[in-house]
């Protein structure tokens, strides 16, 4: 962690919302940054679930600075390799694996890691981290579960995602232990596939504006 250029604490400070991104098509990739970043939302995950998640992360990156770009699904240490050489400034894992953390704790840039137990989250602290996604959320039992599992580590800080809605997001964000929330309401595919960047723009103010 010498080596991250900025912390796991600074990304998720700068939240409260970040949109978990697919992206289908490259030329989607810059409107759609653009569009988040004019709601005011500012940290961006854009997945490694489609064959062009790394250009249009690399596109993201150079053409819109507002912006605070990273990876998310990032399941290994050959991943992880190619998104920060891609320029991501910040990663996310579902879930950890140690050969994961190992590397990331030598790498450039912060790792978040997915936790759903007690003892994923007492390895990530093995390795000196502190701010954990908390995933499944909601399958995983939700703000109660979240609520229990933070008890007895008042130092961790958390990003919930999974299953969270416009509908439910204000209730972990009124947890101490949470930083941030991640959700892929904010960028819906049918949005981008018709070109629709004033309803993700809106989608942003509206979970802005509803998180403070
Ligand atoms: O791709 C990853 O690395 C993931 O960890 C999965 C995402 O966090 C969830 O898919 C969030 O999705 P929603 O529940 O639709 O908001």
């Amino acid at each position: 962690m010498s080596n991250w250029k900025t912390s796991a604490e600074q990304i998720l400070t700068t939240g409260p919302v970040v949109p978990v991104i697919v992206v289908n098509k490259l030329e989607h990739a810059v409107p759609m940054a653009k569009a988040l970043v004019a709601g005011g939302v500012r940290v961006l995950e854009v997945t490694l679930r489609t064959p062009c998640a790394l250009d249009a992360l690399k596109a993201m990156v150079r053409e819109v600075p507002e912006a605070i770009v990273g990876a998310g699904t990032v399941l290994n240490a050959q991943q992880l390799k190619e998104v920060t050489d891609a320029g991501a400034q910040f990663v996310i894992s579902p879930g950890l694996t140690e050969p994961l953390l190992r590397a990331a704790v030598d790498g450039p840039v912060p790792l978040i890691p997915g936790i759903s137990t007690v003892s994923e989250l007492m390895t990530g602290l093995d390795y000196g981290l502190r701010e954990f996604k908390f995933f499944p959320a909601e399958a995983n039992g939700g703000v109660k579960a979240l609520q229990a599992i933070g008890g007895p580590f008042p130092q961790v800080r958390f990003c919930p995602t999974g299953g969270i809605s416009p509908a439910n997001y204000r209730d972990y964000l009124a947890l101490k232990s949470v930083l941030c929330i991640g959700g892929s309401w904010l960028v819906p595919a049918d949005a981008l596939e018709a070109g629709d960047y004033d309803r993700i723009t809106r989608l942003a103010q509206e979970a802005v504006a509803g998180a403070r």
